[in-house]
């Protein structure tokens, strides 16, 4: 247990965790030339394709330093907000961390969050300075801004590169020296912490879990605390690159557990697993509920294959337990299902999860918040509004509260300006102002957090000029002024266009909605037209002409195979669309109210 180090890598996004684990385990000798690729970590092809971690990954490598043989269990995290659950998850599970900053762009929001939590879990934090090969890094005036943020030496900064390779052996020589071994009682019963599981077609669920205490035998009998469920352990082991099956895992190992659970929903990451005989009394502390901040519906194009994205859904909480859905319908577009998801990436990644690995055409509604709403007649009870369509009769509405959160955008002193009036436009209000540097400044601000749903993140890069980071953290709810913005064609009401917004702005987003639309559907052959609506009354109207497109006309030659190509290619265009009354809706027009300033 002595030679064990459990540790993460903490940064903010794009700063090289991915690159610099990978360094490490070459560095390591924990793969063969055969096995090496970029991002070895990040197994889903989504998160290769984007550069990003999506999932939480862990590893273990041998390495022997001053004639002593090592194990270093090395735990990588995602560095998006969405993602932050996955970093409070594997930050309990390890002693240490390597907090990663650019040297080039230096301390950002995520940065300071998620050193937060590791301080939170008391780990030993070893600074590193990475891409110092780049050209533009600025080595001095990073590690000072490191040494003010840590109130560490600037010496214990290690100055690497992930894409040279530089300063590797640095940084494994810290992670002995300096993160603490894991304690523990080898004898005591066994307590370990879930801190991940994926979900394998042909074995099923796979925990992955830290020892605290006692150790995990092979066909021994265990029970999960907080679901009360009883397993056997039918194999465990350690995670090298693929899975190595042992008789045991020991205390301060970090390890994986097969049972043949099925179902995700029996296997709660931040639970305690313990023996059944000789249960433990401790239980493993310092997880986050993971909560959905953003809901939107998804239904499928064809209204058949309700049942098909069902059980998709099913299988893709299976690995991925963020994901909450439950059923609903639309009178615009049939069943479908209300999900919740962590943040818009999340939504964007299960959207495209479902269409590349069950090969599933979805429509996907605007987004929203989770709303509270409160009636005349029960003023003090909450109704909770995760749909925009059910918001009661607003004659009837006592008031509405709308999610807040606390935002921190760290950016540069020449953009001060412009980040300021971008909040405030999106109804923030500054708390704080702090310059970190003569150059760079770190506001606060309190914001409804459906505010960030709509465009935040795009307004944001552009009025910095990509010069901005920017993190959340949810403080609450607050009475606003809301109402429910209506949409509708051809005088039908589309229910799945409908959004709450602040009553001050539904003029103006009314009106845009209207032109968004008629810019975005199709002209068909009769006159549609769009109206924006609040309660009984119609704030704006735009109208489509009508129009009648024969993509045939072109085939004069009258040569049947060309004509029926360009039939399946109109076929195919059509595929996101959503015949809604005797209108088509393109998938884009869902979307349309997030695209307003483009
Ligand atoms: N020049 C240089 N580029 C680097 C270095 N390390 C990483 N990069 C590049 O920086 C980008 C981001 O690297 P990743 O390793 O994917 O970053 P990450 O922090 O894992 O990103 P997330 O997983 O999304 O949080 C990639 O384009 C890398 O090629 C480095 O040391 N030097």
């Amino acid at each position: 247990m002595k030679n064990i180090r459990n540790f993460c890598i903490i940064a903010h996004i794009d700063h090289g965790k991915s690159t610099l684990a990978d360094r490490l385990l070459d560095f390591t000798g924990s793969v063969t030339d055969r096995e090496k690729q970029d991002q070895l970590l990040d197994t889903m092809d989504l998160e290769r394709e984007r550069g990003i971690t999506i999932k939480s990954h862990a590893i273990q490598m041998d390495y022997e330093y001053n004639g002593e043989k090592y194990i270093l269990n090395l735990i990588d995290t995602p560095g998006h907000v969405d993602f932050s659950y996955e970093v409070s998850r594997s930050i309990a599970a390890c002693e240490g961390a390597l907090l990663i900053v650019d040297a080039a762009q230096s301390i950002q929001a995520q940065t300071i969050s998620n050193l937060y939590l590791a301080l939170e879990n008391d780990l030993e934090i070893i600074p590193i300075l990475n891409k110092v090969d780049l050209p533009s890094a600025n080595p001095e005036e990073v590690t000072d801004d490191i040494v003010d943020l840590l109130g560490c030496k600037p010496e214990e900064v290690i100055h690497a590169s992930g894409k040279t390779g530089f300063g590797v052996d640095k940084i494994l020589e810290a992670v002995i020296e300096r993160i603490p071994a894991p304690k523990g009682d080898p004898n005591a019963p066994l307590q370990a912490l879930i801190f991940d599981s994926v979900y394998n077609t042909f074995r099923g669920i796979e925990t992955y879990f830290r020892v605290f205490n006692g150790e995990i035998k092979k066909g021994q009998k265990i029970k999960f605390v907080a679901t009360d469920k009883e397993y056997y352990a039918d194999e465990v082991g350690t995670l090298k690159l693929t899975q190595v099956a042992k008789q045991s895992v020991k205390t301060g190992d970090v390890g994986y557990l097969i049972t043949g659970i099925k179902t995700a929903k029996e296997v709660k990451v931040g639970d305690t697993i313990t023996d059944f005989a000789k249960p433990t009394t401790n239980i493993v502390e310092g997880f986050e509920d993971v909560k959905p901040m953003v809901f939107a519906g998804i239904y499928p194009v064809d209204t058949e294959d309700y049942e098909e994205l069902r059980n998709s859904m099913e299988k893709l909480q299976l690995n991925d337990a963020s994901l909450v859905f439950q059923p609903e319908s639309s009178a615009a577009l049939g069943f479908g299902f209300r999900c919740g998801f962590l943040g818009m990436l999340h939504m964007e990644i299960i959207q495209e999860r479902l269409e590349r690995e069950f090969d599933m055409t979805v429509i996907t509604t605007v987004p929203n918040v989770s709303y509270h709403a409160y009636t005349n007649k029960t003023p003090d009870e909450a109704f909770i509004v995760n749909n925009p369509s059910d918001l009661p009769d607003p004659s009837t509405v006592n008031r509405v509260e709308e999610p807040y959160i606390k935002a921190t955008i760290i950016t540069k002193a020449d953009f001060v300006g412009n980040v300021m009036s971008l909040c405030i436009e999106k109804r923030g209000i500054i708390i704080n102002q702090t310059y970190l540097t003569t150059e760079r400044v770190e506001l606060t601000f309190e914001m409804p957090l459906a505010e960030i749903v709509f465009d935040f993140y795009d307004r944001l890069k552009t009025v910095s000029k990509g010069y901005a980071s920017f993190d959340y953290s949810p403080i609450g709810m607050k009475t606003s002024k809301l109402v429910r913005l209506d949409i509708l064609l051809n005088a039908q009401p589309v229910d799945a266009l409908s959004a709450l917004i602040h009553a001050d702005n539904a003029q103006h987003i009314g009106k845009k909605m209207c032109e968004k639309l008629k810019e975005l559907i199709p002209r068909q052959q009769f006159d549609i037209p769009i109206q924006a609506a609040v309660g009984a009354k119609i704030i704006s109207r735009e109208t489509i002409k009508a129009l009648r497109k024969d993509v045939t006309a072109k085939c004069y030659g009258g040569d049947i195979s060309r004509k029926r190509k360009l039939l399946e290619k109109q076929k195919k265009g059509k595929k996101r669309m959503r015949q809604v009354g005797n209108v088509e809706i393109p998938q884009q027009a869902f979307m349309a109210v997030l695209k307003l300033n483009d």
